[in-house]
């Protein structure tokens, strides 16, 4: 195991380079499933989620080739519809390959993710949609096991927004008999680059980005090249990690219309932000205000980014609450903040935070993906040196995340833990 050894106390300042999105990559990954020509992927992350899935298609019997951020896959002789637990159990959006696989094959059996440290995280909806298509799923053992000897579209109402529940839907939908109405879709920008990519391969779907999108099912979809969009929540992640250093930086290779309620979020907490067509800036010098958060789908305010605000927050001037809304125990991060000296006071999925001048360094322990992103980003901050233990889970979603911040001055390294 390894850990980060932060010393504290250095504003952030240079220019770094967004990557591709871990969200939209997973995905995107997944939907190679659905042809049996090859799929190029390019600005891919490299990162563990994404090696995880890599390993996934491969063990169903995709050929993968990896080129530095370039990845191409060829599921054009696919030697097995299973998704096993051990792949499953390490990453979630692993339930990703359950669309395409019954769209292409009849058939598939994944096991069922399971809760992880944010909430229960059910796969009802998407059970519920492929059912809804005329698949025949039965959950037995810990699989899920569907066949449809063919797919037919419908209307379909998720009860909630669901992202992967919208994708894996989708990826059914396009390859099933007649029409499919997606109501109540999730419009996050990871959804719609999947949807495009879709189009790319000869899908055709009206509605994308919007939360109704209709899909009339085509008998066979090609190979093409997709590039993946930059990660709207590694983007916002540095730049809260510049404001509550005080610092200056400029995030390039980025889609700023991703960031709107981040953005808004930052320059209501005394921040700077400049915008460009394809980069961010941000000037956090100066003292930054307590500002309220409550999460919601797209386009409000993201729960990937909910704990990064949160340590935002703990050195604010004045008192905010931050309401979470979408997973019910997503608050993994509070007593860690509470260690380096963060005043928090949590109701159920509401948290009340009253700034601080200055936190303290202090031996931390990361839960969750955005939970360590959100003790990095304090600990660039806080007074003295603090170490962040169990980084495997920063390692699925942030992509060099210690030589980013080692070029913007961040006195941070990775030792064996
Ligand atoms: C790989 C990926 O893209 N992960 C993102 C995706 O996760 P993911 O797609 O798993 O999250 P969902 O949008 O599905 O979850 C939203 C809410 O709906 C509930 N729910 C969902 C599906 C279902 O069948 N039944 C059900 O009850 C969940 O428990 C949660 O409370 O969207 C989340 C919400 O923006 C983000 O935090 C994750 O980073
Ligand atoms: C919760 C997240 O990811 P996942 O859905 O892959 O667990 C996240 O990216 O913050």
């Amino acid at each position: 195991m390894q850990k980060l050894v932060i010393t504290g106390g250095v504003a952030l300042e240079g220019e770094i380079k967004a990557s591709g999105a871990k969200n939209a990559a997973l995905p995107l990954l997944a939907c190679a499933l659905l042809t049996d020509e090859p799929m190029t992927f390019v600005n891919v992350p490299d990162l563990a989620d994404v090696h995880t899935m890599l390993k996934l298609l491969e063990e169903l019997g995709c050929k993968v080739t990896q080129e530095g951020h370039k990845v191409t896959i060829d599921a054009s002789h696919i030697t097995s519809t299973e998704a096993p637990y051990d792949l499953v159990k390490t990453m979630r959006a692993s339930i990703l390959v359950l669309g395409p696989l019954l769209a292409r094959f009849g058939k598939a059996q994944v096991s069922l993710p399971g809760g992880c440290s944010i909430g229960a995280r059910p796969v009802d909806q998407h059970i519920k949609g492929l059912k809804a298509l005329g698949a025949d799923i039965s959950i037995e053992h810990g699989y899920v096991t569907a066949h449809a000897d063919k797919l037919i579209g419908t209307n379909i109402v998720t009860d909630m927004v669901t992202v992967t529940g919208t994708e894996n839907l989708l990826m059914a939908a396009v390859l099933a008999e007649g029409t499919t109405v997606l109501a109540n879709a999730a419009r996050e920008p990871e959804v719609a680059d999947l949807a495009n990519c879709l189009v790319k391969m000869g899908a055709k779907i009206k509605g994308i980005g919007s939360p109704q999108m209709e899909i009339e099912g085509v008998k066979k979809l090609h190979g093409t090249t997709y590039r993946v969009i930059s990660d709207r929540i590694e983007v916002g992640s540095f730049l809260v990690a510049a404001v509550m250093t005080k610092g200056k930086v400029r995030v390039t290779d980025c889609d700023p219309h991703t960031l709107t309620a981040v953005i808004e979020k930052l320059e209501e907490a005394g921040a700077k932000v400049t915008v460009g067509d394809d980069w961010i800036e941000v000037d956090g010098t100066g003292e930054h205000q307590a500002v309220d958060i409550r999460t919601a789908p797209y386009p409000g305010f993201p729960t990937d980014m909910q704990a990064q605000f949160m340590a935002l927050n703990t050195t604010a001037k004045g008192a905010s609450h931050v309401a979470e809304t979408i997973f019910e125990n997503r608050f993994m991060h509070v007593p860690e903040l509470q260690r380096l000296g963060a005043d928090i006071t949590i109701d159920g999925n509401n948290a009340v935070v009253r700034g601080v001048d200055l936190l303290s360094g202090a031996p931390l322990m990361a839960t969750d993906l955005r939970a360590s992103a959100a003790l990095v980003i304090a600990a660039l901050a806080a007074d003295g040196e603090s170490t962040v233990d169990r980084i495997y889970h920063l390692d699925r979603g942030y992509e060099k995340m210690e030589q980013k911040l080692s070029s913007l001055g961040a006195k941070i390294k990775r030792v064996k833990a």
